[in-house]
């Protein structure tokens, strides 16, 4: 069966504080309503680089108690400031984190010699594994097949959570690592990477989406591939109108329409405007409701 992650939200206070009620909330909504296999903490969607260090260790304390062992948990360590990454990386684990995941350090142009001391650095003494976040639309990071094998040849490294549009690229990986953990995660290309073999998904939009996604899975494993795209345009529709009114203040937007208390984004995020507060209203009545 494939799984179906959520990128956890970090609920914030006007003041950019943390509103951990909020981020109870977000991960009750996802284990009791969504349904999902795990949350990814600490991500892009978790606001993880708008932080700073005592907020990034918080939500990760907050996630695992709030959700012990219901689901499967990811979080997300990497950081500029190597030795945040590594002290991150025990902390999650001996909070009891079954998995890590670390974005490929940005920013300035790195070797992959430096990108892969960096990997090796961080899971040295942890006693943990690890998911590469590869995402180079913001991190200008673009990670060869060779590269991964290279990366890969540490054996804490257990796959890819793959935000890129390279679909050649994602097929080679697949067959060439057929045991590697791959995860998914443009949401609105779930199909094209069910129809390459991921193992699941990782995303912003299942938030408010997973049990479409889920269906859409269901629909794909059981060959049913009309359904499938018809899902998988539904969420398109939902996905296209969440980008044009500002993603991630938006998620946040509908999830308050919906009752969840998830709080603003963080400066420099926009904060909500009230164009886009209709516009989360509207998403809401036209696709959720
Ligand atoms: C940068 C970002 O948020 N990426 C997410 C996961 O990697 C996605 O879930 C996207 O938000 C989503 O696919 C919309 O483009
Ligand atoms: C999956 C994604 O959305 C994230 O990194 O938050």
């Amino acid at each position: 069966m494939k799984k179906l992650y959520s990128a956890l939200m970090t609920a914030f206070n006007d003041d950019g504080s943390i509103d951990e009620a909020g981020i109870r909330e977000m991960v009750r909504y996802n284990i009791d309503v969504n349904k999902v296999d795990g949350l990814y903490v600490g991500g892009s969607t978790g606001e993880n680089f708008n932080m700073n260090h005592d907020q990034k260790k918080r939500v990760f304390e907050i996630a695992i108690d709030e959700a012990k062992d219901q689901v499967d948990l990811i979080a997300q360590v990497g950081s500029l400031d190597l030795n945040e990454s590594k002290e991150l990386a025990k902390f999650v684990t001996d909070l009891g984190y079954p998995k890590i995941s670390a974005v490929t350090p940005f920013y300035y142009n790195y070797t992959f010699e430096e990108i892969k001391h960096y990997y090796n650095e961080i899971l040295k003494g942890v006693d943990n594994k690890l998911l590469i976040y590869s995402i180079p639309a913001l991190t200008g990071v673009s990670l060869s097949m060779e590269q991964f094998g290279e990366l890969f040849e540490n054996p804490k490294i257990i796959g890819i959570k793959y935000t890129n549009a390279d679909f050649y690229l994602l097929e080679r990986v697949r067959n060439t690592f057929p045991d590697k953990l791959i995860l998914s995660g443009f949401d609105e290309m779930l199909l094209p990477a069910l129809a390459l073999g991921v193992d699941g998904a990782i995303g912003s939009t299942y938030n408010l989406n997973a049990k479409r996604a889920k269906a859409e899975m269901i629909a794909f494993d059981e060959g049913n591939i009309e359904k499938a795209r018809q899902l998988q345009k539904e969420s398109n529709d939902l996905i296209t109108a969440l980008i044009k009114n500002d993603i991630y203040p938006s998620l946040k937007l509908v999830f308050n329409e919906m009752g969840v208390h998830a709080g603003v984004t963080k400066e420099p995020m926009a904060k909500p405007t009230p164009e886009m507060r209709a516009g989360a209203e509207k998403i809401y009545n036209d696709y959720l409701k």
